[in-house]
């Protein structure tokens, strides 16, 4: 079963009323693959999401960037997956590194949310990826794998779920992961979920790149075969967004050619 492509735009916490209309006004206008070819999910402020929903185009969805833990109550500032569901915000993003590290969610508690967020019939980008330190003393594939672990242990079913590598270091940085570097750990990731959850969810699962991702580095990124698409920061805010979502039909086209050829089509 072919994978659809999935590109994530991460707002962070970016953007005043006016600079949100604009680019939901470019994203609005912009030409892009149909809805069978690539799921295209914008992640604004939860102060922005009502302006966003009711602006968006319908065949684009929206995401909070966070939701608590647990049921909504005496949990002051936080917002709750209930909330977002009564919202009609469909997804949410949980264990991004920069609520890992500068806000110490651990392994355990990104599991946990995950794990509560799919109860209440959201849709889940769980973020995974090493720091700088950890890939140069050679541990990304055990930090990976151990991110992953503590969330395969609290839920049973991955159909709602898409895994986000997003190594540290990359982030923010302008220093993209090379293709080779990317692809060595999705596929890990995939083979992974191959030995510890079933061949059906390897084969199904989508897992994104993001860190840097631009309008320029998006297509090299976007052949690699366990590369299914991106979440992505800055350049989510500016109309190159546009040009990633784009990238989905050159995916679609490799794997069609690569599929034809194994058909003996071609
Ligand atoms: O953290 C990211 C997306 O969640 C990536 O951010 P940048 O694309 O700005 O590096």
């Amino acid at each position: 079963m072919a994978r659809k492509f999935f590109v994530g735009g991460n707002w962070k916490c970016n953007g005043t009323t006016e600079e949100v209309k604009k680019i939901v006004g470019t994203l609005n206008e912009a030409e892009v693959p149909p809805q069978d070819v690539v799921e295209v999910v914008v992640s604004p402020p939860f102060v922005f999401l009502p302006l966003v929903k009711s602006l968006l185009r319908p065949d684009f969805h929206v995401a909070a960037q966070n939701c608590w833990v647990k049921k909504g109550g005496a949990f002051t500032g936080e917002v709750s997956a209930e909330m977002l569901v009564d919202f009609g915000i469909s997804w949410v993003i949980l264990g991004h590194s920069e609520r890992r590290l500068l806000l110490g969610e651990s392994n355990e508690f990104v599991g946990d949310k995950v794990a509560y967020a799919l109860a209440k019939n959201l849709k889940v980008i769980a973020c995974v990826g090493e720091t700088l330190e950890q890939r140069e003393s050679g541990s990304t594939l055990d930090i990976v794998a151990a991110q992953i672990k503590a969330i395969s242990e609290r839920i049973s079913n991955w159909t709602n779920v898409v895994v986000a590598y997003e190594p540290v270091w990359a982030i923010g940085t302008g220093k993209v992961a090379s293709p080779a570097q990317a692809q060595e750990v999705h596929s890990v990731l995939r083979e992974w979920f191959h030995t510890n959850v079933s061949p059906e969810v390897a084969a199904s699962i989508r897992i994104i790149y993001g860190g840097s991702v631009s309008g320029a580095n998006c297509k090299e990124l976007a052949t690699q075969p366990d590369v299914d698409g991106f979440l992505v920061g800055g350049a989510s805010l500016k109309p190159e967004f546009v040009d990633i979502i784009k990238s989905a039909t050159l995916k679609n086209s490799t794997s069609k050619f690569l599929t034809d050829v194994c058909h003996g089509l071609l």
